[in-house]
């Protein structure tokens, strides 16, 4: 693990080291959040979690919430509650529960009638909530979006939403610094989405595991704050824990006028831009990996496959194994090849289309519309496309673009204009494609049944989306006439006078402020358990080990979507791998490995390819594996949020990072003979006792985990350090505390007592003390 750094610092390095409440020998750190977002999805169990505990919102004025994974997309004209306009049980339920949960702990809420709502990850930079410097969490992936600011921003699983909630911090470790730098001038056509999309498919999705990428360099530089989002919002598609880009004078222009900004030329604003301007990697200071790329190489990029990773230039061909030297990648593209419906060799720009969706929380802002509705205009989309949506990322980017008559442009070239949510993007929203059909998508992930059961996904820009709309199927947007004046801006000069959206009037603003901040009234109550669950003691594991031949496997795969729709933890068992266990008629896939006689009892999974977890932050993923019984993950590596969740949860995911050792364990999990993981010892053995493999793992996880500890009760025990460190902030960086209407009705920042006694997460008492 990273240590302190002295001499010269990245980015990354400083923002870190400004927020450390405390720091263990073994690394350990507890950092202070600045900014908690939270929805509907991955909130509800940690509210609960608070409530049984009787733990209380420590930062209200830090926290703001919305609705966006579960809400319709169609028109609201009628809309006057959440409760009776989602039709979807479950949905609303989510919905609903939210809007009792931010009654009851008194926190800012946009909800489905306030034209602020929209996706969690749109909504942040548009009032301000985030800002350069920052940390930035969110019970969710693309919390890497916020990075574009200079901030310190990344997702989170259940389990931290609630430690974040109870004490405004969580418990982390150093990642790796990596820079990813972008030089030169971007050819017509392509835009940031194309770069971020070029970049993964050069280090693969797992090429950021453990870092926080600096994305720099003169294109990156000469890119608008949006554009800029686009980038570090797919950092997670990267594996990244976060992205990162030092801000300038762009992000500062950004920032001018936004709710929650400081007043623009008031003394906090002059002090706040002073130490903004600080936030630069020094000269001479360290990464760990380092990426160049000349942005000419770079050409409108487009998936082809099931990862992120599977990207080539739109002129090129679908690729096949041959193409790949690492058996993982073949193995991986004969399914990508059969589940896409594809066949090697095939022009990409033969490819046929049935929906395009422009939306989502990387390429719905008000850029990426006004760049498709430039493509559209006065065109038509083609005959063959079923259905082509555009979903604007929150209401105030939809009223922004009716303003500037965007709406009536896709209208006419046979769009959909819908209202503002994640919509298609992973349709837990009734916006879905149907088995087969196959998407353009302006969204950031194409894996197996994201978009809809058996759907297929090809991402791209939002201008090769709007190409493809009028040609019906994959499409170069560089053979449209006139697409250099939509898409081809000259990159600015760093000095240049940027060229971003300006910030809303503040007469706008007076009457947006006025809106009703909470949501309507609903009277379903929560139906989550409550009582807490609870962490029994991890110290040896024996049973069965399934063995899973698989790499990259996604948390979508691992729990799809629809089964995101819960408000408890437990019951998620049958719905663990759903796609790969379970035919079309819901009967068992025979060949799937849990479904086999001795591995329906596994308690230990081992996977022989790497990043084992990938995708999504959905803690769901470690509640069904455990609601099966695997209390253990073998695999070469996990994607970091899952990795942490699994901890969280009373599990243990081991990396072993050598093939041989790896490939004994598998053979011998493949024998169906019992695994013994001892934690205590750190070693894996064959039921003899024979030693296959030892581990590492941290100090601090391994403690909390032998002794069955929850951590919020821990860090509570340093609240005076917490008040310290807050007392601290408030002098140096005033701004951070709530301000504009997330001062409202607040008297100063809530203060909780410690807990005198820590409970664990199921509510005993604990009497394991632990120094931090
Ligand atoms: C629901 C949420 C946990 C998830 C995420 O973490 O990314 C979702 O936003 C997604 O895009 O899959
Ligand atoms: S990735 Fe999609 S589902 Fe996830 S937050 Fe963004 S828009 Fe919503």
């Amino acid at each position: 693990m990273p240590g302190v750094v002295k001499g010269p610092r990245t980015l990354y390095d400083k923002v870190f080291q400004d927020h450390i409440v405390n720091e263990r020998d073994d690394g350990t750190i507890l950092l202070y959040i600045d900014r908690h977002l939270v929805h509907e999805v991955t909130s509800p169990q940690a509210f609960e979690g608070l409530r049984n505990a009787n733990r209380q919102v420590r930062r209200p004025d830090c926290t703001l919430v919305t609705t966006d994974h579960n809400v319709p997309t169609s028109s609201r004209k009628n809309f006057k509650s959440a409760a009776t306009f989602i039709e979807e049980d479950d949905s609303r339920l989510q919905c609903t529960t939210l809007e009792d949960n931010v009654k009851e702990f008194n926190l800012t809420y946009f909800g489905m009638g306030d034209k602020r709502q929209g996706i969690v990850h749109i909504i942040g930079p548009e009032q301000g909530f985030t800002l350069p410097g920052t940390t930035v969490v969110c019970g969710d992936s693309h919390t890497s979006t916020h990075g574009a600011f200079g901030s310190l921003a990344f997702g989170i699983g259940t389990s931290e939403v609630e430690h974040v909630l109870a004490t405004q911090t969580l418990i982390t470790q150093r990642s790796k610094n990596m820079r990813v730098q972008v030089d030169g001038q971007l050819a017509p056509g392509v835009s940031s989405k194309d770069i971020v999309l070029y970049v993964i498919g050069q280090i693969g999705t797992a090429g950021g595991t453990g870092s926080v990428i600096e994305f720099c360099g003169s294109a990156i530089r000469s890119l608008s704050m949006e554009a800029r989002m686009s980038i570090c919002n797919m950092s997670i598609e990267g594996g990244a824990r976060a992205g990162m880009i030092a801000p300038d004078q762009i992000t500062f222009d950004y920032l001018k006028g936004k709710p929650l900004a400081p007043k623009v030329d008031s003394a906090e604003w002059k002090k706040a831009v002073a130490y903004w301007s600080s936030l630069k990697t020094d000269e001479g200071a360290k990464f760990d990996h380092d990426i160049f790329i000349d942005a000419k190489d770079i050409a409108p990029t487009v998936s082809w496959g099931t990862s992120p990773q599977d990207v080539v230039p739109i002129n090129g061909v679908v690729p096949g194994p041959d193409d790949f030297q690492d058996e993982n990648r073949k193995k991986a593209c004969i399914r990508a090849l059969e589940y896409m419906g594809l066949t090697a060799g095939t022009p990409m720009e033969d490819v046929v289309l049935d929906k395009v969706f422009i939306g989502s929380c990387t390429n719905a802002r008000i850029e990426d519309l006004r760049t498709a509705a430039g493509i559209v205009k006065g065109k038509k989309v083609a005959s063959n496309i079923k259905r082509a949506m555009v979903v604007p990322g929150s209401g105030l980017v939809k009223q922004r673009a009716e303003s500037e008559g965007l709406d009536q442009i896709f209208i006419d070239a046979g769009f959909e204009w819908r209202e503002a949510g994640c919509s298609m993007c992973l349709g837990m929203n009734p916006d879905i494609l149907s088995p087969k059909e196959r998407c353009a998508s302006t969204s950031n992930r194409n894996f197996e049944g994201r978009q809809g059961a058996q759907g297929r996904t090809h991402l791209m820009s939002p201008a090769m989306a709007a190409a493809c709309a009028l040609a019906g199927k994959l499409a170069d947007v560089r053979k449209l006439d006139g697409y250099q004046q939509v898409t081809g801006k000259a990159p600015r000069e760093v000095s240049a006078e940027p060229e971003v959206a300006a910030p809303e009037s503040d007469a706008d603003l007076e009457e947006i402020m006025d809106l009703d901040e909470t949501s309507q009234g609903n009277t379903v109550s929560s139906g989550a358990p409550t009582t807490s669950t609870g962490m029994p003691k991890f110290t040896q594991l024996k049973g069965l080990a399934a063995p899973l031949d698989r790499s990259n496997v996604d948390t979508d795969a691992i729990i799809p979507k629809q089964f995101l729709k819960t408000i408890k933890r437990s019951g998620l068992s049958s719905a663990l791998f759903n796609d790969w266990r379970y035919n079309e008629d819901k009967s068992e896939n025979p060949d799937f490995v849990l479904n086999q006689k001795p591995f329906r009892d596994a308690k230990i999974l081992v996977v022989q390819g790497p990043n084992f977890g990938c995708g999504s932050s959905r803690e769901h993923a470690p509640w069904a594996l455990l609601d099966f019984g695997i209390l253990c993950i073998i695999a070469p590596s996990f994607g970091d949020i899952f990795f942490n969740n699994c901890f969280k949860n009373g599990m243990l995911p081991i990396r072993i990072g050598d093939e041989a050792v790896l490939k004994k364990i598998f053979d011998e999990a493949s024998t169906g003979s019992d695994i013994e993981v001892d934690l205590v010892n750190q070693e894996i053995k064959k039921a003899d006792g024979t030693v296959l493999s030892k581990f590492d793992v941290e100090e601090f996880r391994k403690h909390c985990l032998v002794n069955g500890l929850d951590d919020i009760g821990l860090t509570m025990q340093m609240d005076d350090k917490i008040v310290k460190f807050e007392r601290r902030r408030t002098e140096e960086t005033p701004w951070l505390d709530g301000s504009g209407f997330l001062k409202r009705d607040r008297k100063g920042p809530v203060k909780v007592e410690a807990a005198p006694v820590p409970k664990t997460n199921r509510g005993e008492e604990k009497t394991e003390p632990l120094e931090w």
